[in-house]
């Protein structure tokens, strides 16, 4: 079902946001701040919760490839410290004194050893390898999958919050993917902790003064990393509401849906140079942050040298004061440049983890907002057969605004009856329908269904019970018979009779392969439908689910006047033993309404039949006859009294309407 698409009233519409508006940090200062704080420490008390829920949905996901991964890894870092080891019992004999082939006939077993740890760990770790690759695209189908069944089932108000939708934007741009990274860096992590711990070791052997001077030389380009990584996730964050932005307009700028206008209305230019500012102010910001991440990191590596250098220098004086001998110095030396290689991989990935923890975060975020956004547990599974609606001082603002689109509304649709609702553009008839339908919920006043509160119905059965023919039907790109039944499998008798009521037939014996054919022109083999053929198929939806309620929210507005006759016929057949409630500015088509509501401003502001309605004079009789007049006289399709109203099709005295 598509969603409703936000009408805006055309005026007055406020100016562009200026460029550092649309750039803006959003709502999420305090986000931010926590962010700002980032350190060592921070990263060090975020990581291990980050790395502990990224593993949870790597077990979820395969839980042997994911114990292979870890099992494999932590073997692969055992023989990295075997190797290490053996290197120390290669060198020692290499320094002592006496004859050079006793000297080197003596490490032999050593270097056995250490080449033998070196297969073993190139095995191990070609094993991990591929339990890791299998786990990546397991885990990222999880999280997609996660994702969509979430942006599937939340409440419809979710799509009109703005924060929200940066929240969503976030999580499907980058977040989803994160999971895996995290995995990846966080393995990187383990298997660098298992060769430092080795190396450490070693060193704490060979002099304990050494260990903490290692420690100094990798501590700034840590700092560095951390910082660098926080920058560029914090900015990315900040400029979420632009990105989106941009992201619509390059949807525009390359769809078919828009192709056509866009050329008609010449937007190229417009549309690209809106693109390019916000491009700019995003390449700005990006390039601003690329040079401060230069300078920290150049603080980091310079202060990083000079802890190097401090600590060769120790070892130097511990050499020349004799405390140490030269063959440890040598295995020192190596024990170093392993350690520091291993603490350098440890803290890149490290930094890694926390870039990508970060960005899973906002999945994790995502995830967390939009569980509160489902709808609560139904108090009732089944829903009975339709007896009758209604509704009762029914009041609805959509999120963020603060005039309501229903203001106090009643309104009664008992089965078998057919129940229209007229009103000016913006009065309020789709809102209540999307009510009724159970897509958005009342914020006060109530909506029954044979007297049970639809707030506390399973959505699901609910809308089992509902046909809806929306006004803003979507083009499924899928075949046309599926466009139909929306699901793989078929009624065929059902199919034919919605398509036989809607005129669908004659759209589907028109296409290239019946109702296999696809409905998408961007697909092999796809074919275009006009908007009133379109609207055909969108009416065989609503008719074709065997629905007590039948929603039709101006389902005739694009068809020619003998497809609206055969439409208004069929509903009016559909009526019998159901019931159907029926949203239109054809006026004529709704005089064979058991009742009709006349919206204005949220309110039902009159009600009764046609014949009641035409006898009061109020709106409905005003709107009526503007309507007929405009035929009978052939007046030019103008009018002065503000209504917004449609002028109708001949049908209005040609066909007037379905009697009842
Ligand atoms: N998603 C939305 N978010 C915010 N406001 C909305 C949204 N959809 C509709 N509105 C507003 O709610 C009011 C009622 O809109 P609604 O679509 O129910 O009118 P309608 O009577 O069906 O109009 P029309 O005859 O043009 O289809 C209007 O003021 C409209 O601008």
């Amino acid at each position: 079902m598509r969603l409703p698409r936000r009408k805006r009233k055309p005026a007055p519409r406020p100016p562009d946001p200026a460029p550092n508006e649309q750039m803006a940090a959003s709502k999420y200062a305090p986000y931010l701040d926590e962010l700002a704080a980032t350190s060592i420490w921070h990263m060090s008390t975020r990581l291990p919760r980050l790395i502990g829920l990224a593993w949870t949905w790597a077990w979820r996901a395969d839980r042997t490839d994911t114990a292979a991964t870890i099992g494999l890894n932590l073997a692969a870092g055992v023989f990295t410290a075997v190797g290490l080891f053996a290197v120390t019992g290669v060198l020692e004999p290499l320094f002592t004194g006496g004859p050079t082939p006793e000297r080197v006939r003596a490490a032999l077993p050593s270097l056995a050893l250490v080449a033998g740890a070196y297969a073993a760990r190139a095995l191990l770790q070609a094993g991990a390898g591929w339990a890791q690759a299998r786990l990546r695209p397991q885990v990222e189908r999880l999280t997609e999958l996660h994702l969509f069944d979430l942006t599937s089932r939340i409440g419809l108000e979710a799509f009109d919050d703005s924060e929200f939708n940066d929240t969503m934007y976030r999580a499907r741009d980058r977040g989803q993917y994160e999971a895996a990274q995290v995995i990846t860096s966080a393995v990187d992590v383990l298997t660098s902790m298992v060769s430092i711990t080795a190396a450490a070791g070693v060193l704490a052997v060979l002099h304990p003064v050494l260990l903490p001077l290692l420690a100094l030389t990798v501590i700034p380009d840590g700092w560095a990393a951390a910082r660098a990584a926080r920058m560029r996730y914090e900015r990315i964050r900040d400029l979420t509401p632009g990105r989106r932005r941009k992201w619509a307009l390059g949807d525009m700028l390359a769809s078919r849906d828009s192709a056509a206008e866009l050329r008609a209305f010449t937007m190229r230019g417009f549309l690209i140079d809106e693109y390019t500012r916000i491009s700019d102010i995003e390449r700005a910001a990006m390039l601003a942050v690329a040079r401060r991440q230069t300078v920290i990191r150049l603080l980091g590596e310079g202060a990083g040298g000079v802890a190097t250098a401090v600590t060769y220098a120790a070892l130097g004086a511990l050499l020349v004061a004799g405390a140490m001998p030269l063959a440890v110095a040598g295995t020192a030396v190596f024990a170093i440049r392993t350690a520091q290689s291993s603490l350098s991989t440890l803290l890149f990935s490290l930094s890694a983890t926390y870039e990508s923890g970060l960005y899973f975060s906002d999945f994790l975020e995502f995830s967390r907002r939009a569980a509160q956004r489902l709808p609560d547990a139904p108090t009732a599974r089944e829903t009975a057969r339709l007896a009758a609606v209604r509704a009762r001082g029914v009041v609805f603002a959509y999120p963020g605004e603060q005039t309501p689109a229903l203001d106090g509304v009643d309104i009664d649709i008992t089965r078998g009856e057919v129940v229209a609702l007229v009103g000016e553009n913006g009065s309020g008839k789709s809102t209540l329908a999307r009510l009724i339908a159970g897509l958005y919920t009342p914020q006060s006043g109530s909506i029954t269904w044979n007297g049970t509160d639809i707030a506390g119905m399973d959505p699901d059965a609910l809308r089992g019970r509902i046909g809806l023919i929306n006004q803003e039907y979507t083009q499924w790109p899928l075949s046309a018979q599926r466009n139909i039944t929306m699901s793989a499998e078929a009624d065929g008798t059902r199919l034919e009779e919605a398509a036989r009521l809607s005129g669908a037939d004659e759209v589907v014996t028109g296409l290239a392969y019946g109702w296999d054919t696809m409905l998408d022109k961007r697909f092999v083999d796809g074919a275009d439908l006009s908007g009133g053929q379109w609207q055909r198929i969108a009416s065989a939806r609503g008719l074709y689910r065997d629905a007590d309620l039948l929603i039709a929210d101006e389902p005739t507005s694009a068809l020619d006047a003998r497809a609206e006759k055969r439409l208004f016929e069929s509903l009016h057949a559909h009526a019998q033993g159901r019931t159907v409630l029926l949203i239109t500015h054809r006026l004529a088509s709704v005089r064979m309404a058991d009742r009709i509501y006349v919206l204005e401003k949220g309110r039902v502001v009159e009600h009764g039949d046609h014949e009641n309605l035409m006898a009061c004079g109020g709106l409905y009789a005003e709107l009526f006859r503007m309507q007929a007049q405009a035929y009978e006289e052939g007046a030019p399709l103008t009018h002065d009294t503000g209504s917004d109203t449609a002028v109708s099709s001949p049908l209005a005295e040609k066909t007037p309407g379905l009697t009842h």
